[in-house]
């Protein structure tokens, strides 16, 4: 009965992440962290795992923390369904810096874990380069209201994407197109510590998770779709996300097979440029989109606007009228 207490030192870390989770490979970066395929190892299922290291400073952390308590209430059809958030702090790294031998430096790093249902590997960056050659408009135009749709729930929570992008719209299993992977910017932009992109272009995927390394440049830290208030430090509000679903609705009807064609013609339409024959072809969306893509964001429709615009009046259930004063306001 007189056990003597061994001195062990401080329990041991125990990861929840490494417990609870296999990791299965790297899936990018997201904004301000990495994101990985891991199988639950209690029930057996797949699922996205981000990691997104908290900044240091106080009030910075409460400000991701509000973030996430208004993020996790979203449910909506057309975003990526949330599961579970954590944090994890392991033991500061204890290193000697060789300059001054006696000094050990302790960085406490403390991390988001974020696990989300996962979606298939091709985001509609990659659909759009796959679906060149045959594109129907109809279906094109049926996946834009998606996305709308997806925008318009998240506006209605008082939140903004801030970073839609071909590369963060998502396919669900089901085929059921998803926005994700936004949130957390502003809290964060404090310490914007904007991933790294290695010489060649290619995302690594370091940070300790895994070795996987992406193979193909990725559009993380893009800003070919952000509108130019965001990209000027100016004041912004929700019509940042308008701006960016104009670019995007004109990627979903226009075709562009290289990624220096699709860099030449967006940074076109950023001075609202249509290329040859886009008028033409589709002068309605061309009204529509020269209000979208507008430097003054009091000229961008909101998303009922877009709605009840002529090209996609068709695609809305005809029972709800939408008021005419909220198609800007
Ligand atoms: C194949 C695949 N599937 C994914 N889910 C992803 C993701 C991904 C998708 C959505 C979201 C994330 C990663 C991180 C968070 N996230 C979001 O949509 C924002 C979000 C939505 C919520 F409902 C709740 C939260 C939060 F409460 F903060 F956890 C955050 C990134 N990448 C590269 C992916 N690749």
């Amino acid at each position: 009965e007189n056990q003597i207490a061994v001195a062990s030192g401080p329990p041991a870390f125990v990861s929840r992440y490494l417990t609870d989770f296999e990791p299965i490979q790297c899936l990018g970066r997201g904004g301000f962290g990495l994101v990985f395929e891991v199988r639950n190892r209690l029930d057996d299922c797949h699922y996205a795992v981000k990691r997104i290291q908290l900044p240091n400073s106080e009030e910075a952390r409460e400000k991701v923390m509000r973030e996430v308590k208004a993020l996790a209430k979203l449910d909506n059809p057309h975003i990526v369904r949330y599961f579970h958030a954590w944090i994890e702090c392991p033991p500061p790294v204890q290193r000697n810096v060789p300059k001054t031998p006696n000094y050990t430096r302790s960085d406490a790093k403390m991390f988001l874990f974020i696990q989300m249902q996962l979606c298939r590997k091709e985001s509609l960056r990659e659909w759009l380069r796959a679906h060149v050659s045959h594109r129907d408009s109809y279906q094109t135009i049926q996946m834009f209201n998606e996305i709308v749709r997806a925008v318009e729930y998240v506006h209605l929570q008082g939140l903004i994407h801030r970073d839609l992008k071909p590369s963060n719209i998502f396919f669900a299993p089901d085929g059921a197109i998803k926005i994700g992977d936004f949130g957390l910017v502003t809290a964060m932009a404090e310490e914007a510590s904007y991933s790294p992109m290695s010489p060649e272009g290619n995302v690594i995927c370091g940070g300790g998770f895994s070795p996987f390394q992406r193979t193909h440049t990725d559009q993380v830290g893009t800003q070919l779709y952000m509108s130019p208030e965001q990209i000027e430090g100016q004041p912004y509000n929700h019509k940042v996300d308008i701006y960016s679903l104009g670019l995007i609705l004109v990627e979903l009807l226009w075709p562009l097979s290289t990624q220096m064609e699709q860099v030449t013609v967006i940074s076109q339409l950023r001075k609202l440029k249509f290329p040859q024959g886009f008028i033409e072809k589709y002068p309605e969306e061309a009204v529509l989109l020269n209000k979208m893509l507008s430097r003054n964001p009091d000229e961008r429709p909101t998303t009922y606007g877009i709605r009840a615009s002529t090209p996609l009046r068709i695609y809305q259930d005809s029972t709800v009228e939408i008021p005419e004063y909220l198609h800007f306001s």
